[in-house]
């Protein structure tokens, strides 16, 4: 049998993969991947039949390896949103800009948009995500066919209105029965209530219920700027984690995004809870929310502290390898400290932290594992010399040094390309022309 490279084939999903001298962990090994996707042998070099099983051979002598980086905070199909309202404040770019335009969104707008999504994220080595949006049946088609892991929410906003919270419960409700009719293990249903800000105490109690029972994660928006928080204690007489509290939303099945401007007291109750924590660093300072997430104090209080990168509205781009430098020097500056959040930690946040947060896996390496592995190339200007490959990675590397991508033993993108990416770039572009006209025709 021959096991060279079909470039049309190795995207199949379902073949089994042995990648050759790969370097991992300080050695160079291979690395046999069954059929069914997960690792089924980690040796310095795997002969006999093993080798004459696998379908493909990868090379990986010029590669690096590492777990499949983990996004825990994103609102995928906000790619058709990037550059249409940058430079302004939180409240009114959501207000006034992304709310009226966001009124205009169908189905076909989230597909495509999140379609791109994905091939962003894969470009940088992304395996899973956890996605909050709109018409998220869409949304999980897209991502189906792009052969990621997703947990995907449908963003909840009540505003306090009985009658829009209860079309919320219907959305999530269809959401949790679309995603159980596609039965692809990779995609989950999850409940998310935008924010405390955006959805009562009612709307809140009744999202940590549903998540509950369905044994689901809750995904959210937490203390993102100090407006929300003196606001929500004016309007509620406490802080937003202990009103999430209150409501039953804390707990290690939810991941709250942002978390800025948490104080001590937050912290350790999020730490008590269990709770996961998205640091979005690209996003809070494009906002300018002026106060970086209390990582040390999350750590300590003992938080499961991940990283995501928000919409690309207010990143603008998903690439995770950015977000993973942006989020060790913001550390480092926000809090002047030149130790805090070093290149393992962030690796950490990236790739095991996030894959608890999320439920797949233990985002490591290692015999039984699903299969969720990006190669880098060794043989590229920032991985050279390679004293440290987790420095490399978190503070030399862009995108370009991702070479191949694996999730669950599919591979997603095979030495540099991902199949399918130029009609995915016309589609998306024409779809957001598409948007912006209805809007202003219904403007006008
Ligand atoms: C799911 C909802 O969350 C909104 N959204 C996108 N980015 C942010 C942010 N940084 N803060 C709050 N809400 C945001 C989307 O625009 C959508 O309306
Ligand atoms: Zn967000």
């Amino acid at each position: 049998m021959s096991n060279e490279i079909n470039e049309t084939d190795i995207f199949s999903s379902n073949s089994s993969v042995l990648i050759r001298g790969t370097l991992l962990n300080g050695k160079r090994q291979d690395i046999f991947i069954t059929e069914e996707g997960n690792i089924g042998e980690i040796s310095e070099s795997i002969s006999g039949e093993l080798k004459n099983e696998a379908e493909f051979i990868i090379d990986g002598s010029k590669t690096v390896a590492s777990p499949g980086f983990v996004n825990t905070h994103t609102h995928a199909a906000m790619t058709l949103l990037r550059g249409y309202a940058d430079d302004m404040h939180l409240q009114e770019w959501l207000s006034e800009k992304i709310w009226p335009l966001e009124a205009h969104l169908c189905g076909e707008d989230v597909y495509w948009g999140t379609k791109l999504a994905c091939i962003e994220m894969i470009k940088s080595g992304t395996v899973a995500f956890n996605d909050m949006y709109f018409f998220m049946d869409e949304a999980a088609k897209a991502v189906d066919e792009c052969g990621m892991k997703a947990v995907l929410s449908h963003g909840f906003i009540d505003f306090g209105s009985e009658e829009k919270r209860e079309s919320e419960i219907k959305a999530t409700e269809k959401l949790f029965s679309d995603v159980k009719k596609m039965n692809n293990q990779k995609i989950r249903a999850a409940v998310g209530p935008h924010a405390p800000y955006t959805v009562a105490p009612e709307g809140l109690s009744w999202c940590s219920e549903y998540a509950k029972e369905n044994d689901s994660l809750l995904h959210i928006h937490l203390s993102e700027t100090e407006t929300e928080v003196k606001d929500c204690v004016n309007q509620h007489g406490m802080k937003p984690a202990k009103l999430l509290d209150k409501c039953g939303c804390l707990s290690e099945n939810t991941v709250a995004a942002h978390c800025c401007w948490l104080d001590d007291e937050e912290c350790a109750l999020l730490g008590k809870r269990g709770v996961s924590v998205s640091h979005n660093p690209v996003s809070n300072m494009k906002l300018a929310v002026n106060r970086a997430m209390p990582y040390q104090q999350l750590i300590d209080a003992g938080a499961n502290v991940t990283l995501g990168t928000d919409g690309c509205s207010s990143n603008n781009n998903l690439d995770i390898l950015e977000e993973m430098k942006t989020a060790a020097i913001l550390q480092k500056f926000f809090w002047n400290s030149d130790t805090l959040l070093p290149a393992h930690e962030a690796i950490k946040m990236t790739t095991e932290s996030g894959a608890k947060a999320l439920g797949f896996g233990t985002g490591k390496i290692e015999t039984g594992a699903p299969a969720d592995i990006v190669l880098l190339k060794t043989n590229i200007s920032c991985m050279t010399p390679l004293y440290n490959p987790e420095s490399n990675i978190v503070y030399a590397c862009g995108s370009n040094a991702v070479d191949t991508v694996l999730c669950s033993g599919r591979v997603l993108m095979y030495d540099g390309n991902i199949p399918g990416e130029e009609e995915v770039y016309q589609k998306a572009a024409e779809t957001a022309f598409n948007l912006v006209n209805r809007k202003e025709n219904a403007d006008n």
